[in-house]
């Protein structure tokens, strides 16, 4: 099922949290909502599972389907909240309860269910016992109880360590066959591990949006990498200062220029660094990549806190 958000507008306190999103969701691809804190991506997932009402704009759902638009969509919240005196059985049964799935049938779906998400294993010991990877398990399960076309993740693989991350990042990418999946995430590289599509969110829009490959491409900006001994913010000042230099920003201890024109950044960089005696350590000319497009909205972001 096709998901449509048009216009969508969430104001609180006269403040966007979202501020006029359009997009469509493709069914059977796992799109990726990234953006820093703050960014809008909760209040976006929460209007799209119909948990929030917008301040204007509307989600709209193709083939037809009618009705109350939670029927076909299923929601893992940012902090899950389980039983954890129950087991991963008895909870998912609970849930099926709520959702007025007949008892007999409530048994086969939770046992079906801890079997898809990998932790069938598990199903009789206290949630209390579960690993943070099980824990995000099963909640996708509970997201999952009423077979919804729509499955909608909010941060599900940020608190995790890397193992569990990778079992729920490779878990979701076999959930993509069975429903349309858009999951949340303030880190670039689980992503570009487990998305086909990128929205990427900035003070409450979606500044880029595409296939991965396609965002990539888009962006590619020549790119000079220096590093010197000590503070590299001096330094920064006065390479920004060169109108071939389109932004600059500091990861990792290097120094990224971002330039127009390499040949002559390379030159005048170059001539800068000899002249001066800068002690440098590091010299490279490359291309971006979607991290630095990640950092530039980033900084961005908190440029404008701070002010
Ligand atoms: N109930 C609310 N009342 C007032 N402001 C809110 C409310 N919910 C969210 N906001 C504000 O809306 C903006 C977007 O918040 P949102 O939680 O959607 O961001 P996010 O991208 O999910 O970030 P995070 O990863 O930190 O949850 C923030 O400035 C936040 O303070």
């Amino acid at each position: 099922m096709m998901i449509h958000l048009k216009n969508l507008t969430k104001i609180f306190d006269k403040e966007y949290a979202v501020r006029n999103i359009t997009f469509d969701l493709p069914p059977g691809k796992c799109t990726a909502l990234l953006g820093p804190n703050g960014a809008g991506k909760t209040t976006t997932l929460k209007m799209i599972a119909g948990l929030m009402h917008p301040t204007s704009g509307q989600v709209e759902l193709s083939n037809g389907m009618r009705g109350d638009i939670r029927q076909y969509i299923g929601y893992l919240p940012q902090h899950p909240q389980f039983h954890n005196w129950m087991t991963g059985k008895e909870f998912l049964q609970y849930v099926a309860r709520l959702s007025h799935i007949p008892h007999l049938e409530s048994k086969k779906l939770a046992e079906r269910l801890l079997e898809r998400v990998g932790i069938a294993d598990a199903k009789n010991r206290k949630i209390s016992s579960y690993s943070g990877g099980m824990k995000q398990r099963l909640g996708i399960a509970q997201a999952m109880i009423h077979k919804p076309s729509v499955l909608l993740l909010d941060e599900p693989v940020s608190a995790l360590d890397p193992i569990g991350r990778r079992d729920v990042l490779n878990l979701m990418e076999e959930l993509k066959q069975e429903a349309t999946l858009l999951y949340s995430t303030h880190i670039l590289s689980d992503a570009e591990e487990a998305s086909d599509e990128i929205l990427l969110m900035h003070k409450g829009s979606i500044v880029e949006s595409g296939s991965l490959q396609d965002v990539k491409e888009r962006h590619q900006l020549d790119k000079i990498t220096l590093r010197f001994e000590g503070d590299m913010q001096s330094y920064q000042e006065k390479v920004e200062a060169f109108p071939f230099v389109t932004h600059t920003d500091i990861q990792k201890k290097k120094l990224h220029v971002y330039v127009q024109n390499v040949h002559e950044a390379r030159a005048v960089l170059l001539d800068l660094v000899n002249k001066e005696k800068w002690p440098l350590l590091f010299f490279e000319v490359g291309q971006t990549t979607l991290e630095d497009l990640f950092m530039k909205v980033v900084n961005e972001h908190a440029m404008a806190d701070h002010l």
